[in-house]
């Protein structure tokens, strides 16, 4: 049997997934946590990636492998290869007024969307260097290249062959602020607009061109596997769930995204739809939310509830929770942008000063915030074919359950598992292959959750949901 990896190394944790090349059957896996906080050390990521791989029995005989990886993540690395400061994060906000600048610079968002398909917010890689740039000019000045943590850690798997060798692939590259899905090519122009100068990017790769090979070291014993270019991780997840044109991903993880996998590049001057490329060629407009699966964990911490009893709450109380809304803004927002807000509860009775009230308040606040985006992807045009609903907060039922009557359409719900790990070791498989097209693996039988639309939710959400204050300081 011929083995291939896939790593999924997401904000909260790094998997990693062994399969069989040709059936897709899952062989092993392994996990690790990840540190908390909006900005990581590399080498924590490092340090996970190595106790997932020993705990999915090594990669020794395995014969490719991807890395799938939490998006638009700043790594600067000096000229030897060193990493010169820890990583901002997609959810880190301070380089929300580097945005601000970086649009009205170059005349808003239409010229952004019609440059690199997306607007600059906090959350991208282009807003993170100009605030290096601005804030800390040594670490600036230091900075030979910049690359993804995906990037980063297949660049780790070749051994960190020297800065010039790093590579990267189309869908992580679209969230960078400076590569073009339109035309496939660097806007180096944007880059040293934000930066001030051009540090060394990494090579953009086919979806199946491989990236080298793993060298012998301290996380893989015996080198030699094939590496694959690697993506972003909800390229990963669309690839791991097979989607096609049409097919639209949900994913409740840390972030909230819904993402729809579509032949032709989407540019969107509001911002709302980022514009991203795909993992097999096509592209993937997407929306994503800072607050989706960490609501539960917050509102569970504060109900004193597991996540078991907090889904069981949530289903005890009657949609709309009796008028009772979250809004979700807990790390501040992306979509909308929104980077100092913070959360908000309204609609508070005697009636609705329930836990259960609360727990379906949570539940159906991150569900509105993903409805207003399968809104804004399928304004993009391309006919919406089936929606997925996946990540950590999908293995809450009451989400599941909940889900259709917010979003208004059926939700398929595959079993649990690690869909964007499972990508990119499909990825992994159809480098190995050599193959036009990724090998086709039996899809997992998706469980079908229907539901009356109840449309008075989002209208209620709708009204409060810019009723927030600022975050202190
Ligand atoms: N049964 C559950 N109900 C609700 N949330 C859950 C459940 N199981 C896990 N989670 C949450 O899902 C999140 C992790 O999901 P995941 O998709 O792996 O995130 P990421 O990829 O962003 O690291 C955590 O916040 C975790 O608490
Ligand atoms: O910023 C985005 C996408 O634009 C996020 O989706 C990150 O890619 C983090 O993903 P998770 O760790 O929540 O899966």
């Amino acid at each position: 049997m011929t083995l291939v990896a896939g790593v999924d190394s997401s904000t909260q944790s790094c998997k990693v997934v062994v399969r069989d090349a040709e059936t897709g059957a899952l062989v092993r896996e392994g996990r690790a946590p990840h540190p908390d906080g909006t900005e990581v050390d590399p080498a924590a990521w490092r340090t996970a990636l190595q106790a997932a791989i020993e705990g999915a029995g090594g990669l020794g005989d395995v014969a490719a492998v991807a890395v799938g990886g939490q998006q638009h993540g700043m790594v600067c690395l000096d000229e030897d290869g060193a990493v010169v400061r820890p990583a901002l994060l997609w959810n880190d906000t301070r380089s929300a007024g580097a945005a601000r600048e970086l649009t009205a610079e170059l005349g808003g968002g239409q010229a952004w969307a019609d440059a690199v398909g997306l607007v600059p917010v906090a959350s991208f890689t282009v807003t993170k260097l100009r605030w290096l740039a601005q804030h800390e000019p040594g670490n600036a000045a230091r900075t030979a290249a910049v690359c993804l943590p995906h990037d980063w850690l297949t660049w780790e798997l070749a051994g960190a062959p020297g800065v010039d060798a790093l590579v990267t692939d189309r869908g992580d590259a679209s969230g960078t602020g400076y590569w073009s899905p339109l035309t496939g090519e660097y806007r180096l122009d944007l880059l040293e607009r934000a930066f001030g100068r051009t540090p060394v990017v990494p090579r953009v790769l086919g979806p199946a061109e491989p990236a080298g090979t793993v060298a012998a070291g301290d996380l893989v014993a015996d080198g030699g596997a094939v590496l694959g270019p690697g993506t972003g991780d909800n390229a990963a997840a669309a690839l791991g769930l097979a989607a096609e044109p049409g097919d639209v991903v949900v994913s409740v993880g840390t972030s909230g995204v819904v993402s729809i996998v579509s032949t032709t590049p989407m540019t969107d001057p509001t911002g709302t739809v980022a514009g991203f490329a795909d993992a097999t060629g096509y592209f993937l407009p997407l929306v994503t939310t800072l607050n989706a699966a960490r609501v539960l964990d917050a509102t569970a911490r504060l109900l004193g509830v597991d996540h078991a009893e907090l889904s069981r709450l949530a289903l005890s109380a009657p949609p709309g929770a009796g008028g009772l809304v979250l809004v979700p803004y807990l790390e501040g927002e992306r979509t909308p942008n929104k980077p100092h807000a913070t959360g908000a509860l309204h609609g508070l009775t005697l009636a609705t000063a329930e836990p259960a009230h609360l727990a379906r308040a949570a539940v159906e606040g991150l569900l509105c915030g993903l409805a207003d985006g399968l809104a804004a992807v399928a304004a993009g045009g391309t006919p919406v074919r089936r929606v997925f609903l996946v990540g950590g907060g999908a293995r809450s039922e009451a989400v599941r359950r909940i889900a259709p009557a917010v979003l208004g359409v059926p939700v398929l719900v595959p079993p649990p598992g690690e869909y964007v790990a499972d990508g990119a070791a499909r990825q992994a498989a159809w480098v190995l292959a050599g193959s036009d097209t990724p090998p086709v693996w039996p899809s997992a039988a998706t469980e079908v959750h229907e539901a009356d639309p109840v449309p008075a939710v989002r209208e209620r959400y709708a009204e409060v949901r810019d009723l927030t204050a600022e975050r202190l300081g």
